[in-house]
């Protein structure tokens, strides 16, 4: 499939600036992306002409916001191919839909010796909500376990995932190993075993397509500002049959049919798991974080990455001054790469490069039993996205020298 040579930085203002005296380099892209001036604009339209509360004015602004609300869904329902839009519920973002499965799902259906199976690669959203049920309903929860390349070990899925699994939780990609994980295969283990399968798409879905019915999988979570949309909004993709079978999450406004003194009844999908006001103008410019990236296409954006991956990654591999975490193989690692510089603290490393007007992010990106396995505390990380250039990657390389002689590091080899 052809695709386009991506050149949008005009579109994004905040990336025409100065750090430190340097020109700015954002390369934080998997904690948040930056918006493309359409997506602002959304929202000043909404707000400046459309603002009404949703679903029950009889008023024109209210029909309005209405229709561009639930425009939003179907773009997003199109987006992941979901099967009908009462599958797309409009949460807080990944973390909000993750916990709300495991308050709704996992306390109807997890019961004392079932088995709750995750990879030791996941983030914090999708490993304590786990956790947390598991002990409060005396479940067992299993982790899957890495390859030497830093992969997700399927064989260690295979024999982790038993007849006593009822839920595997997954990331679609590491927020620090930069694996992209085979979603399919683990789908159908957990489906073989009478499980379901929850994704967490935080890191994926921003950077590649991402089909749920050929997935198979039985629900998705992600968040619109990792996909140029705004905070505080983001998307719980579940089966229609299994939405239907959970409690509510809240209570509320929106979500009843209707409340008697002693008991209510619930309204449908999608609604019933959308309680009170919800985040409208964040939803409207996820809509259009949507449309931006239909328009330039996810091909597009994958192989603009990979571009980036395959001339980055080599070097830093072969720097000796430079440990780099998950595929050395650039085909296997996504724009998301976790580094640290030997001897060196990744704050300190990330401080420096801030100098240079590189902006990376260091820490155990709430990832800390995957920095355990890994052995280290912490590390520094660069994720890239499409508004990234070649310019970039150099500067980022250039400011890595530069931080090494600072540190007064040895020579690296790769030049
Ligand atoms: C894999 C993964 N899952 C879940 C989350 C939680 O998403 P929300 O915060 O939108 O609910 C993140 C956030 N990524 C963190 C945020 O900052 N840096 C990161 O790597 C993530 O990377």
């Amino acid at each position: 499939m052809d695709t386009k040579v991506i050149n949008v930085q005009a579109d994004f203002p905040i990336l025409n600036q100065q750090v430190n005296d340097e020109r700015l380099v954002y390369l934080d892209n998997a904690a948040t992306a930056q918006k493309p001036l359409v997506v602002t604009e959304s929202l000043d339209k909404f707000y400046h002409t459309d603002n009404a509360n949703v679903h029950r004015g009889v008023h024109t602004l209210a029909e309005r916001a209405t229709a561009a609300y639930e425009a939003a869904r179907s773009k997003v329902k199109n987006f992941i191919n979901a099967n009908e839009a009462a599958e797309v519920i409009f949460t807080k973002g990944t973390t909000d839909g993750l916990n709300m499965l495991a308050s709704t799902y996992g306390e109807q259906n997890i019961h004392e010796g079932d088995e709750i199976v995750i990879s030791i690669m996941e983030h914090h959203s999708n490993l304590i909500p786990w956790q947390q049920l598991a002990i409060r309903k005396h479940a067992t929860l299993k982790y899957i376990g890495l390859t030497a390349e830093g992969e997700l070990d399927l064989v260690d899925a295979a024999a982790k995932i038993t007849n006593r699994t009822k839920i595997v939780s997954i990331a679609h990609a590491s927020n620090v190993m930069g694996t992209i994980n085979p979603i399919k295969e683990l789908a159908n283990l957990a489906h073989e075993v009478g499980a379901i399968i929850i994704v967490d798409g935080a890191q994926a879905i921003p950077h590649i397509a991402v089909d749920v019915q050929k997935l198979d999988v039985d629900f998705y979570a992600f968040s619109g500002h990792k996909m140029m949309g705004p905070t505080g909004i983001g998307v719980l993709y579940g089966k229609h049959e299994l939405l239907d079978q959970m409690n509510p999450y809240q209570f509320g406004g929106e979500m009843i049919d209707f409340v008697y003194q002693q008991k209510s009844t619930w309204t449908q999908l999608p609604w019933k798991f959308e309680a009170g006001t919800q985040n409208i103008a964040g939803a409207i410019g996820l809509g259009t974080a949507v449309d931006y990236l239909t328009d330039i296409g996810m091909e597009s954006v994958a192989q603009h990455e990979q571009q980036i991956v395959d001339y980055l990654l080599p070097k830093l591999v072969a720097d000796d001054a430079i440990e780099v975490y998950g595929p050395k193989n650039p085909q296997k690692h996504s724009g998301v790469i976790a580094f640290n510089l030997k001897g060196i603290h990744p704050h300190d490393l990330a401080t420096a490069l801030d100098m240079e007007g590189v902006a990376v992010r260091a820490g155990h990106h709430c990832a800390q039993p995957l920095m355990e396995y890994l052995g280290v505390v912490a590390t520094a990380r660069a994720s890239f996205y499409l508004y990234n250039t070649k310019e970039d990657v150099d500067s980022f390389l250039n400011a890595l020298t530069e931080t090494k002689e600072f540190f007064n590091h040895g020579t690296s080899k790769a030049k």
